[in-house]
């Protein structure tokens, strides 16, 4: 798929945009009642979840060993049994997605096996670090062979409404990540109002992005409905004004299988079902591929499946 270029900052784009918070969170309240997923229909569904996931490992305690089994959880996200009972075969993860010291060793677990490596970067999860070092972490990151690069903005640009230094970060970041896709983390939780949302996932895809993404985990709040409403809106926006296509990746705080099919409606209901394939959307988690397996598992046999299948995540 052809990537985003960007634009110039066009700010006459979005700085008039009003968003009614109330008709919004209405409206990502509804969305869940909106398609009634039954049977073999939601077993689809969470098995596209799985092929859209970021497996996701991001704590202080990560080693080589822990990255290593969680990419054997990426090749092989389902027990082979349960895919066979359902016809299914090759399912993997979308990515893995690590600190840039475990790029290697991901690389190396996932072999010819076709999972990206996402490495976050720049000063994850704060970024308050100089922009040359935040540029020097990315080329680190690509160095060591990462695929994708999830990076994350300065906030205060945003709360301070400095459109001109978000998007020329943003600018720097698109160019150190080269040939590897960025994927820009707005840390919705941290920019106060569901305008600062859209006007940041604006400048981002004008920078640029390949992805925007709401949030790192490791903000107080983390991926919500709304915010991934007004996200998404912005996405059809740029892609009206531009004809430029932009993935989007809720993250944070995801992590049961009604969290899958719910973001799949959103992305079904505001971007429309071509927009369920991994190369526009990404679930970021760290602990959601577990329930999912559960509920397929319940799908295939009648019971939950026991801790044992469930290795990791
Ligand atoms: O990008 C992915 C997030 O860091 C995962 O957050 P989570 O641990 O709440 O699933």
């Amino acid at each position: 798929m052809t990537r985003n270029p960007g634009t110039d900052l066009r700010v006459d784009w979005f700085e008039t945009i009003h968003i009614n918070t109330p008709a919004t969170e209405r409206r990502a309240a509804s969305l869940p009642a909106r398609r009634s997923l039954k049977k073999d229909h939601q077993a689809a569904w969470l098995l596209n979840a799985i092929r859209c996931i970021d497996l996701t490992t991001l704590a202080g305690g990560d080693t080589p060993d822990r990255v290593a089994r969680l990419c054997a959880k990426a090749r092989q996200p389902v027990a082979p049994d349960l895919l066979a009972a359902m016809g299914v075969g090759g399912l993997t993860t979308g990515a893995v997605c690590v600190y840039p010291t475990m790029v290697a060793a991901a690389k190396r677990a996932l072999g010819n096996s076709g999972v990206p490596v996402a490495s976050v970067a720049t000063g994850f999860p704060a970024g308050l670090m100089p922009l040359d070092l935040r540029l020097a972490e990315i080329r680190y990151a690509v160095d060591q062979g990462a695929d994708e690069i999830d990076i994350v903005i300065t906030r205060a640009h945003v709360l301070r409404a400095d459109w001109a230094a978000l998007y020329d970060e943003l600018r720097a970041m698109r160019e150190a990540c080269g040939a590897a896709k960025m994927k820009a983390i707005l840390a919705t939780g941290d920019l106060k109002s569901l305008e600062n949302v859209a006007k940041a996932s604006h400048v981002a895809m004008q920078a640029g992005a390949d992805f925007i993404k709401t949030s790192t985990g490791k903000e107080g709040v983390n991926a919500t409905l709304p915010v991934s409403l007004v996200m998404c809106r912005a996405i059809r926006d740029y892609g009206a004004q531009t004809d430029h296509v932009v993935g989007f990746k809720p993250a944070g705080g995801l992590r049961t299988a009604k969290d899958a099919l719910n973001w799949q409606v959103l992305m079904a209901e505001e971007l429309g079902r071509g927009w369920l394939r991994p190369d526009l959307f990404r679930i970021g988690a760290s602990s959601l591929l577990g329930d999912i397996e559960r509920q397929i598992s319940h799908h295939v046999t009648g019971r939950y499946a026991g801790a044992h299948r469930q290795a990791i995540a």
